[in-house]
């Protein structure tokens, strides 16, 4: 067994406690062997003055849209869809899908990201990004049906089907998949219908977008008079696999049906900041018993994949929402963006005790910004930045060692998306 040991920090347990410990990592099984005091390891991380912690899970995202990143701001979903991001879409290329993933990996891995889930175009190169950088991630092909006739349809559901079929359970089960319908309001009936019976044939997960505008939510009702989570209960999309991301125009009785189904939701509040969504009521998600993650959404409207920067958000307007200091708390977002991810997408990790998966960062607490230490999980909430991040570990192997990604060249990365994002946006003018 080769183990890895990460010494001389303090470590978040799974319970909020911190303690003074060591953390033995079985790197072989990728699991995490041990935590107590002098632990010794073939190979050691250095987390002195650190804070060892789970790796964080950005629990909906479409990475390759870094490419995107500041290509088009300030306008709502609808029109920043239709106007500017679906007609660049049209242009790209699979190598282009690959580039924008390989950035947006290399700033999650930068950020202390260890586990994301994916919904995009040429998952398979996306894919090979997550086997090369190391970490875990579920995937998923976006089924989108407006604008196409039934069979150009049926053709987008089967290439979802079949690349999440083809993938679950590749790069030694870091890659999980899902069937993964756009929207309510973006796949036809007949074919969510399908992708809800594929996902259970297959005992895949369905991940969608849902309940995140008015004008989402308004033709669902109006058309069929009932809200669209019941909607989505009737084609058979929830269940306690299932995952949805935005929820940010949800009913009592919407929130109730998804902790009936055991439904999860992934709170994105940056993007719904800005695309001036709404403000997801992440408190009384919670407080039904629904299980919550965080997710950054993609970087065209965020624009970063910091999930250091998205709790801070959602603990901020998760009180301006709830008009109470006291909602949305600081272990609560720490939780989110941790077990709480983990578990809404259906993956390892998020918690740092014997047995679990070893995927964990450490993150440096010795900055301004970060002086005194009355309360760590405060900290990690409201004052970390994902450049505080010292190591990351996945599945136990180091992907960054004192800011040095080991498993991606970041220089030519960046190089490679910086150049293919000029050449797309050249050809989409
Ligand atoms: C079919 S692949 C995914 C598809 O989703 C688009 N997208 C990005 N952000 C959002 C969002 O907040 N709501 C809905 N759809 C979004 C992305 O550009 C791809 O076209
Ligand atoms: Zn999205």
């Amino acid at each position: 067994m080769h183990t890895l040991a990460v010494t001389d920090g303090r470590v978040l347990r799974p319970d909020g406690r911190v303690t003074t410990d060591d953390v033995l990592i079985d790197a072989d099984a990728g699991t995490i062997e041990a935590i107590g005091p002098d632990l010794e390891g073939d190979e050691v991380l250095d987390a002195s003055g650190g804070l060892v912690m789970p790796g964080l899970v950005n629990a909906h995202t479409h990475v390759s849209m870094t490419l995107l990143r500041g290509y088009a701001d300030d306008k709502p979903l609808d029109a920043w869809l239709r106007e500017d991001i679906w007609p660049v879409e049209e242009e790209l290329t699979d190598d282009d899908i690959e580039a924008g993933a390989e950035l947006g990996v290399l700033e999650m891995i930068r950020s202390g990201t260890t586990a994301f889930a994916d919904m995009y175009f040429a998952m398979d190169r996306v894919a090979d990004v997550v086997e090369r950088a190391g970490v875990r991630a579920r995937l998923g092909r976006g089924i989108v049906t407006v604008g196409k006739d039934h069979e150009e349809a049926r053709a987008d559901l089967e290439d979802g089907v079949e690349f999440a079929t083809t993938y679950d359970g590749a790069a030694d089960g870091r890659i999980h998949t899902a069937v993964m319908p756009h929207s309510l309001t973006t796949v036809e009936e007949s074919i969510l219908e399908e992708a809800a019976d594929l996902a259970a044939a297959h005992d895949l997960p369905v991940h969608l977008h849902a309940n995140e505008t008015e004008s989402e939510v308004d033709p669902i009702v109006s058309e069929r008079g009932i809200r669209p989570i019941e909607y989505a209960d009737d084609r058979g999309v929830l269940g306690p696999s299932s995952f949805l991301a935005h929820g940010v125009h949800l009913d009592d009785s919407e929130i109730a049906r998804l902790a009936e189904r055991g439904t999860a939701v992934v709170h994105c509040p940056a993007s719904n900041m800005k695309l001036a969504s709404g403000i997801a009521p992440v408190q009384r998600l919670r407080e039904a018993g629904v299980t919550v993650g965080i997710g950054t959404d993609g970087a065209a409207s965020n624009n970063d994949l910091d999930l250091f920067d998205e709790m801070r958000d959602a603990a901020m307007v998760g009180k301006l929402a709830a008009a109470d200091a006291s909602a949305v708390p600081a272990p609560a977002v720490v939780e989110m963006a941790t077990s709480g991810g983990a578990e809404a997408i259906g993956v390892p990790g998020g918690r740092i005790e014997a047995g679990a998966a070893a995927d964990l960062i450490v993150v440096d607490l010795e900055s301004p910004h970060l002086t005194p230490a009355h309360d760590l999980v405060s900290h990690l909430a409201y004052a970390v930045r994902g450049s505080d991040v010292r190591h990351t570990v996945c599945d136990g192997s180091v992907l960054m060692r004192d800011r040095e990604v080991t498993t991606l060249d970041a220089d030519a990365v960046m190089e490679r998306a910086g150049s293919v994002a000029a050449d797309l946006v050249a050809r989409a003018e």
